[in-house]
């Protein structure tokens, strides 16, 4: 589908346009990515569920960025956006927001040890320059949440894990404490409200910019793409936890003998129709909203 704007940036599953001098618009596909691939088949209605997820999450993170002196950057989604010339097909998963100078930074909140986090302990103790307890494992819940900021990499490489002293190079001391902050408060209000869903927030990352001096936050917020969701009642640290939204995904992708070389295979439908489910139900958990 041509869009009558301009792409300025492409990530796997999103397509960032720009409107006009000031917006820009963040288009959601319905690609899912596991171990880091593309799969060729898409998930129906992950794009505008994932959309309206973000949508409703800067509503409720609202009062925790003012309290900060920040605010998001969302001005408008779905049937606004046709005046805007976004075609129907597409406002659903697609945010028009206002264009900001992105930070260079990946600001990072983990409530529990997983992933990259738990090899970089596993070698040091440590994330980086944030000191963890002895005796932690995959999954372990943190005494408390932690800021771990990572680099913006290039498409298709990873995000390189950095210290507090790298983003403060990067921004300024006020700026770098301001991030820190601010992506704790955000992640501890969301964690709040996903524990209430029966959803454990492991850990999730944010995007900021800034306008007019002022702090911004951008990108997606809160959603499975952007965050570790596990449910709260398989949570059991010594082991990979199961993914809220991906697990159907990636069993089916172990049992099915990809060697994670080669081309991805198609998903059958059974799998892309209970992952559709795992996202709505995600939704419905969350916000309280029903998705029909
Ligand atoms: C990394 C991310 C991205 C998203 C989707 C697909 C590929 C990349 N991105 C965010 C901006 C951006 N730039 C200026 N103002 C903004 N409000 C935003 C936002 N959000 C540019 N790229």
């Amino acid at each position: 589908m041509t869009l009558p704007f301009e792409l300025v940036a492409q990530g796997k599953v999103r397509e960032v346009y720009a409107v006009d001098d000031d917006r820009l618009l963040l288009v959601a596909s319905d690609r899912i990515s596991a171990y880091d691939v593309v799969l060729p088949t898409p998930v129906p209605d992950k794009g505008r569920v994932l959309t309206a997820l973000s949508v409703w999450w800067f509503e409720q993170l609202a009062p925790v960025l003012a309290e900060h002196g920040a605010e998001h950057h969302l001005l408008a989604t779905g049937d606004a956006l046709l005046a805007e010339g976004v075609p129907a097909e597409l406002a659903g998963r697609s945010m028009l927001v206002r264009r900001l100078e992105m930070l260079p930074v990946e600001c990072v909140a983990r409530g529990y040890l997983s992933g990259s986090g738990t090899h970089l302990y596993q070698r040091s103790g440590a994330i980086v320059d944030v000191a963890l307890p002895a005796g932690l494992v995959e999954g372990s819940r943190l005494p408390e949440p932690v800021f771990t900021p990572s680099t913006k990499a290039e498409v298709g490489e990873h995000d390189e894990a950095i210290g507090f002293a790298q983003v403060v190079d990067a921004v300024g001391a006020e700026r770098a404490e301001a991030l820190r902050a601010l992506t704790l408060a955000l992640y501890r209000r969301g964690a709040e409200i996903a524990e209430d869903a029966g959803i454990v927030l492991a850990d999730t990352k944010f995007e900021f910019g800034t306008a007019d001096g002022t702090l911004v936050l951008g990108d997606e917020v809160l959603t499975p793409d952007s965050s570790r969701f596990w449910p709260a009642i398989t949570w059991s640290p010594g082991a990979p936890q199961p993914s809220f939204d991906k697990q159907y995904v990636r069993d089916w992708l172990t049992t099915s003998g990809w060697d994670r070389v080669s081309p991805a295979p198609e998903l059958p439908e059974a799998v892309v129709a209970a992952t559709r489910e795992r996202y709505v139900t995600a939704y419905e958990k969350l916000t309280g909203r029903s998705w029909s």
